[in-house]
């Protein structure tokens, strides 16, 4: 990322000034942190206990999660720190790796004996899970128990520790974050908890049927929809830049896979568009990304240099820049597309910002790069997947329910909304709410019938 500086800046000592910001960071944050959520970071850094925490969509998890990760390097040294979650979106969110990966478990299609020779075999696998102190796993609910014990023989094989790693064992501190950070409305967030507990009452049934309305916005901002298909979504994205007058330029991603071009150097049995395909579902980077000026973005990267430029920013193309020249409004048609650096304007940040190209990776459980996508880390805002907004904030927010498949996601689209004035809710209906009875139960157990 290229800021365009319109002051003057010395860069001396920058490296001495960003230590001294991170820590100024983390203090500024550990202001803001609730109650609850300053009981977790004791428990972890002072008490060192294990824990686990959860709560509904919006009560600051990846808030809290993220600030402990930080904290934990300004304690222990970095490699003694395991960074997972059970998908690699969820890993993508907190800077770390997939737990399958990280501990050399795979897809789990090797017999026991066989993932301890291949871990054997990868020495940084193996130091990785030896010099292994704490184990972050994010999304867990995701992680089956099968997994879970596999990961336990395996890691207690390796470590030659009786210790078990087992869940009801380890855990030995619950911690439900009620408090929300996402939502102020106290009847939406009551009705929010019941969709999460598979419940809906006539009287919050007719409150969402009737948040079915046109809303205008302020400055004439477009809303975020959410579908439950990719091809909705689509469609959707290339609707709204039709409707924007201009060129739309098309940026190719710059794509790799070990299996591209030589074959028979491909010893891993995965041909480039299933390497592809893979890289895919885990980012949120296009392939094909479609831009005009006009269109409104979110970026899609966490800048290490500059905190306010996070994954999810929203901002609007303002012009491209092509060498030297800056066009604001009309592009010639000779200019193309590989030769523009978009220029974007985000709600947040005073000065425009020349976007650039991030590199996106994938490594196989054995840490062989697999694939690579470099491209611009920017997403079309209108259009998203009720999948893909997992762990969003949507001020915006319009949500069509044609074609939910999944009653999951109907809480994961409702509580990625800030205020229910400014949610539309589309084909709504309720034999579509429904929870895991076992879920349920759990949750009782743990957290004294909270629910
Ligand atoms: N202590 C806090 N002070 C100020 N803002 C907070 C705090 N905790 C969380 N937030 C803000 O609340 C919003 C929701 O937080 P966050 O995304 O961490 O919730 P979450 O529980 O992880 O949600 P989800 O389950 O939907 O992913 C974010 O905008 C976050 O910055």
């Amino acid at each position: 990322m290229n800021k365009r500086k319109y002051e003057n800046s010395s860069n001396s000592s920058k490296k001495i000034k960003i230590k001294t910001k991170e820590i100024e960071d983390l203090e500024t944050i550990e202001k803001t942190l609730s109650k609850e959520q300053k009981e977790i970071i004791d428990i972890v850094i002072n008490q060192k206990k294990s824990l686990f925490f959860t709560g509904p969509g919006g009560c600051g998890k990846s808030y809290t999660l993220n600030f402990l990760i930080k904290k934990l390097y300004s304690v222990y040294e970095k490699h003694t720190i395991g960074v997972t979650a059970s998908t690699a979106l969820a890993a993508l969110n907190i800077g770390g790796g997939t737990l399958h990966g990280f501990t050399g478990i795979g897809i789990m299609d090797k017999s026991f004996d066989d993932t301890i020779t291949s871990i054997m075999d990868k020495t940084f696998i193996y130091n990785r899970l030896m010099g292994l102190k704490i184990l972050i796993i994010d999304e867990i609910s995701m992680i089956n128990a099968e997994t879970f014990d596999f990961i336990d023989e395996i890691t207690r094989f390796i470590r030659s520790n009786d210790k078990p790693f087992v869940w009801n064992l380890i855990v030995e501190e619950y911690v439900y974050l009620k408090r929300m950070f996402r939502q102020q409305n106290e009847y939406f967030i009551n009705g929010l908890n019941n969709l999460r507990l598979g419940k809906i009452d006539k009287d919050f049934l007719k409150y969402v049927k009737n948040l079915d309305r046109e809303i205008t916005y302020e400055d004439g901002c477009e809303p975020t929809k959410l579908f439950s298909t990719n091809k909705e979504v689509n469609i959707c994205n290339m609707n709204k830049l039709n409707d924007i007058k201009g060129k739309t330029f098309m940026f190719k991603a710059q794509d790799w896979s070990v299996a591209q071009g030589n074959k028979s150097n491909n010893n891993y049995k995965r041909s480039h568009k299933d390497l592809i395909d893979w890289l895919d579902k885990s980012t949120l980077a296009e392939e094909n990304l479609y831009l005009k000026i006009g269109a409104d973005v979110l970026y899609l990267w966490n800048d290490k240099d500059d905190n306010r430029l996070v994954n999810g920013t929203e901002g609007k193309i303002v012009g491209f820049r092509s060498g030297k020249t800056v066009f604001r409004e009309g592009v010639p048609d000779k200019v193309l597309s590989h030769s523009l650096i978009p220029i974007v304007k985000f709600k947040n940040i005073e000065e425009e910002v020349e976007v650039k190209q991030e590199i996106w990776q994938k490594k196989n459980n054995e840490g062989v790069l697999m694939v690579t996508r470099k491209q611009l880390p920017l997403k079309l805002k209108y259009g998203i997947s009720i999948h893909k907004s997992q762990g969003m904030t949507i001020p915006m927010l319009e949500i069509d329910c044609k074609k939910v498949w999944q009653s999951e996601q109907i809480y994961v689209a409702f509580s990625r909304s800030v205020d229910p004035k400014n949610l539309r809710v589309k084909n709504f209906r309720a034999e579509k709410v429904k929870a895991n009875e076992k879920v349920i139960k759990f949750m009782n157990e743990k957290f004294k019938n909270i629910f």
